[in-house]
């Protein structure tokens, strides 16, 4: 039974296919402490958290089965994605859920700010009738600056153009082309300052981002203009801002982020009527926090239970057509490296994988990972090993990995093979995946084979002589343990061979010896692919 946190509140609709997993049970338990989560986290093989749990190294520490932590929402700044690498937890966002709805907001704040409307319903229901103070001014025919021209960013930019604007945006990933098609003026930041009516930010607080807007770029503003932060505060320097808006340069700002999150009571913000606040509010609608709660509780459910998932943060992202390549050989990559591993004597220096075929074409790395998770599980055991954590596993024991990759693969439309080095010998396991067959180990060191990788297998090697395979088949027979399958694979006749045994349960050890002391027999291997 999997146990998930909830540790911020969380819409309950969202996370029902959690509650009703049958494999799982979920406590929720929002506003803890860090030592009360460090108390109980140890039970916990899943979190789920907002932006107000910090989910710090400590926490993780002591989350001894935590495999994932789930961000219902995008910013993951609030957790320690460093931490979390190291340990193998994974980290996942739902970064679409809350898009419109952080850009609606965004929109309720320019238009607040363009008419002062927190300003005059406090004047008004404090039973003044004031038409005086608070004339505002259009949107229509002013130039929307954008800065960070992502998920809402362009949503943005998209319902701006409905109001008249004209949008200039930056982001160091937007190209001419894609700036046309949302037509909009692709600027540099410097552009964007110097002549925005309205600016409004849409990056992640990032070192380059931080205080991106400050003093130097406000000197250069427009003077009346106004400015909105519905994504990070840190983004705009807000010591900055405050002068900025005594100075008359900026004629009002709305912000829903604060560099410290809440503010304190005598944050400048809070006593200048110039600058209007919400309390990180973006993403606080009905529709988004179901949204961001249904797709983070599908993911969480996909890892607990091992299948694929999708939105990890702490591992770069597979394009869906690489994915759709790579995705069948992720079990068979684990299955050859574990193979290899248990192949292989000593303490492994070296990983060499080769990809052929149809694989050589696309970036590999996630399906490495497996193949490196399989070595290491073998030593370090499957709990400590994941795909987010392998690599960096790897390098921290010094072990070398090298890819190589050949365009053409001569027996297989695509061949995965994993060699291993140790002080004491170097080892081969191939695979690849058959039309109609699925996964085959299709050679071992120089031998080729026809092996299904799973399940208890035993691996002899021999020479090829005849009444080899009689008196390794009667011994185990004596012993109560059938074989399922087998396969021999040879080089010549009568030279040296190998023969894969697939049996129904785990050999004895005395079992493994007596086979290996048979005449004939150089060794015999128990591999255990689970
Ligand atoms: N207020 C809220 O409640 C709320 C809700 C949702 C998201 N957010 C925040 O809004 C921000 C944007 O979210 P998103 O979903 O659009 O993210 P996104 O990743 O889709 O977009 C961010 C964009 O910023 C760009 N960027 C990075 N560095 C930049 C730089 N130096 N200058 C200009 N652009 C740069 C990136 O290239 C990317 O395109 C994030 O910080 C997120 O945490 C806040
Ligand atoms: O990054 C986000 O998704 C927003 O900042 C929303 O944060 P919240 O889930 O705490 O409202």
């Amino acid at each position: 039974m999997f146990k998930v946190l909830v540790s911020d509140p969380i819409s309950d609709l969202g996370i029902q296919k959690l509650v009703d997993a049958e494999d799982v049970v979920v406590d929720k338990k929002p506003g803890l402490s860090e030592d009360e989560l460090v108390a109980i986290i140890g039970e916990y093989d899943a979190m789920l958290v907002r932006s107000q749990t910090r989910v710090t190294a400590r926490i993780m520490e002591a989350g001894k089965q935590l495999k994932v932590v789930g961000r219902a929402g995008v910013g993951v700044d609030n957790i320690d994605l460093e931490a979390a690498t190291q340990r193998g937890i994974i980290v996942i966002n739902a970064p679409d859920g809350n898009t419109i709805t952080t850009c609606e907001h965004t929109f309720a704040m320019m238009m607040a700010v363009a008419r002062h409307i927190p300003q005059a319903y406090l004047k008004t229901v404090g039973g003044e009738w004031d038409r005086k103070s608070f004339l505002g001014v259009e949107l229509r025919n002013k130039i929307l600056g954008v800065l960070g021209m992502g998920r809402i960013g362009s949503e943005v930019a998209k319902r701006a153009k409905a109001f008249g604007m004209e949008i200039w945006g930056y982001d160091p990933f937007l190209t001419e082309e894609r700036a046309e098609k949302l037509g909009i003026r692709l600027s540099s930041v410097d552009d964007i300052v110097r002549n925005a009516d309205f600016m409004t930010v849409h990056t992640p607080l990032t070192p380059e981002t931080r205080h991106i807007i400050g003093a130097s770029q406000f000197e250069v503003m427009k003077k009346g203009m106004r400015i909105v932060n519905c994504a990070r505060g840190g983004i705009i320097d807000e010591i900055a801002l405050v002068a900025a808006v005594d100075k008359g340069i900026v004629a009002g700002a709305a912000f829903d982020v604060f560099e410290s999150e809440p503010p304190a009571a005598d944050h400048p913000f809070l006593s200048n009527p110039k600058i209007i606040v919400t309390p990180h509010l973006g993403a606080s609608t009905v529709e988004a926090q179901e949204n961001v709660a249904i797709d983070v509780s599908e993911q969480v459910l996909n890892i607990l239970r091992d299948k694929p998932f999708s939105n990890a943060v702490n591992m770069p992202p597979i394009p869906a057509n690489v994915l759709n390549i790579l995705q069948p050989y992720f079990n068979l990559g684990e299955k050859l490296g574990s193979f290899a591993a248990q192949l292989t004597e000593g303490a492994i220096q070296e990983i060499t994988v080769n990809y052929s075929g149809e694989l050589a074409e696309v970036d590999t790395q996630p399906l490495t990972r497996y193949i490196v998770r399989g070595v290491l599980s073998h030593h370090l055991g499957s709990e400590m090993v994941n795909v987010v954590n392998s690599m960096h596993l790897a390098k921290e024991r010094s072990v070398n990995i090298v890819i190589q990759k050949s365009h053409t693969s001569r027996d297989f439309t695509n061949l995965v093979t994993v060699s291993l080095r140790s002080k004491q010998e170097e080892r081969l396991v191939a695979g690849t995946l058959l039309t109609g067959y699925g996964p085959r180990i299709v050679q071992i060191d120089k031998f080729p084979v026809d092996v299904a990788p799973g399940g208890n297998l035993i691996l002899v090697s021999h020479n090829d002589k005849p009444g080899i395979i009689g008196r390794v088949g009667t011994l185990l027979g004596t012993n109560d343990v059938n074989i399922a399958t087998m396969q021999v694979g040879r080089k010549i006749i009568g030279g040296a061979a190998i023969m894969v045994l697939s049996v129904d349960k785990a050999v004895p050890k005395d079992v493994l010896s007596q086979i290996a002391e048979l005449p004939d027999l150089n060794n015999a291997k128990e591999i255990i692919l689970y």
